[in-house]
């Protein structure tokens, strides 16, 4: 007679949480959620405040984020009438290798706090749907685990730049020999951005139980019950941490960097390297001339600088002055397919979103996340197809104007 093995927590996991199952109210939430903002919604139902306001916030008074969001609002597209657009197609090419849209899952830290099934969720959904997704060094899930979990799909690796140099070159080649596909420098965060939402709900990492904590497991049991029935936090380079945001980025960050680095990362990495977090047209001139293949116009979501450049006003000029040696990305505010489109017509190879796919996350796990991958492409395509414009390559400067701010 063998011996009845105990279930495992993860197991039971499925029937603490009803909502979960294949016929599940968060199913149904998730079908009639008609746009990301209604994800957002769920999202901020699900996670304890502390998640949600570290994933939703920004620095200091938000100016950033909000002016980044109200960029898209400005612009305004010019359709053109009877051109053949029974089929719709979003393809392009990224890295010069195909995409299936020119969307790219922007890397974010800690993404197993906002769902336990974190970043392998997000991989997958960006393996099946034919899209690119970078793993940060802040993620909780280990380089060697994601490309072995998901072993297909374009992963890149994105990389700060540690305090600690011979730590930075060990993830650079545990990436290498993990198969990722490029290297994303992020060069946007030398110390921690002022992130009031976080220091006032006494955020830490992993999060720590106090009273306040307790009550919210109260008002979130999903969210909690995920979190105690999956292994602890795992992290894609520290061995441990407990502390704050803030913290972390002071101890961990190097903020001497220099183009010096640069130029030692252009020799250590063989493949492709994006820098990410460049925010003016003298710098996109000079990464380029560092050796950067790709650079992401970006101001970390608003997330650092407060008062930053609106990445969708510098992206022309950008484009402008170094598209013909690199390619350009932008992220920061993008919550639409219709955003997508707008910030392709001024420019961009491609869009990063970080939010818009972690509020699916947050809502609904790894479906979640799909929920909003399909959102963002049916509208970019319903968007395309209104403009008239039967091919995202035809897209360009012609088929939109700005609005005064
Ligand atoms: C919760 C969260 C965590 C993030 N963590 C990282 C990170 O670890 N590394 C990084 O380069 N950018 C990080 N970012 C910035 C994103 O890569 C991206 O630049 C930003 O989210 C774009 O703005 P959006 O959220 O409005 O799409 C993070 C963003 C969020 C929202
Ligand atoms: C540790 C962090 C700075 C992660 C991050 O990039 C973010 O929260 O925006």
């Amino acid at each position: 007679m063998t011996a009845r093995r105990r279930p495992r927590w993860s197991e039971l996991r499925p029937l603490l949480q009803p909502g979960a199952g294949p016929l599940g109210l968060t199913d149904r939430r998730l079908a009639r959620a008609s746009s990301v903002e209604d994800l957002r919604a769920l999202a901020r139902r699900r996670a304890p405040r502390a998640v949600f306001d570290y994933t939703d916030g920004a620095a200091g008074r938000e100016l950033a984020l909000r002016r980044s969001r109200q960029a898209y609002a400005r612009v305004e597209f010019l359709p053109r009438v009877l051109q053949d657009v029974s089929s719709v197609d979003l393809s392009t090419t990224i890295l010069g290798t195909p995409s299936s849209a020119p969307l790219v899952f922007a890397p974010t830290g800690f993404t197993r706090m906002m769902h336990t099934e974190g970043e392998p969720a997000v991989a997958r959904v960006a393996a099946r749907t034919g899209l690119p997704y970078a793993l940060s060094t802040m993620g909780t899930t280990s380089i060697e685990r994601l490309a072995a979990e998901v072993p297909k799909g374009r992963r890149w690796f994105q990389l700060y730049l540690w305090r600690d140099r011979a730590a930075s070159r060990d993830l650079v080649e545990r990436a290498r020999e993990s198969g990722y596909e490029a290297l994303v420098l992020t060069v946007d965060t030398p110390v921690p951005g002022p992130r009031l939402r976080d220091a006032r709900n006494g955020l830490t990492i992993p999060p720590s139980l106090t009273a306040r904590t307790v009550a919210e497991a109260v008002r979130h049991p999903a969210w909690w019950v995920d979190l105690l029935t999956t292994e602890p936090l795992e992290f894609a380079s520290l061995h441990r941490f407990e502390g704050t945001v803030a913290e972390l980025v002071a101890r961990m960050f190097d903020p001497s960097a220099t183009m010096d680095d640069l130029a030692w990362l252009r020799s250590a990495w063989p493949g492709p390297l994006i820098v990410k977090g460049v925010q003016t047209v003298a710098d996109a001139r000079a990464v380029v001339d560092g050796g950067a293949d790709a650079i992401v116009v970006s101001n970390h979501g608003g997330r650092q600088l407060d008062r930053a450049p609106t990445p969708l006003e510098i992206l022309p000029e950008v484009a402008d002055a170094v598209g013909d040696r690199a390619e350009v990305y932008v992220d920061g505010g993008i919550l639409s397919g219709s955003d997508v489109v707008a910030a392709v017509a001024l420019g961009a190879r491609a869009a990063l979103v970080g939010r818009a796919y972690l509020y699916g996350l947050m809502a609904g796990g790894e479906r979640g996340v799909q929920r909003a991958a399909d959102l963002l492409l049916q509208e970019a395509a319903t968007t395309l197809a209104l403009l008239g414009v039967a091919r995202i390559e035809d897209l360009g400067r012609n088929h939109v104007r700005l609005r005064p701010g």
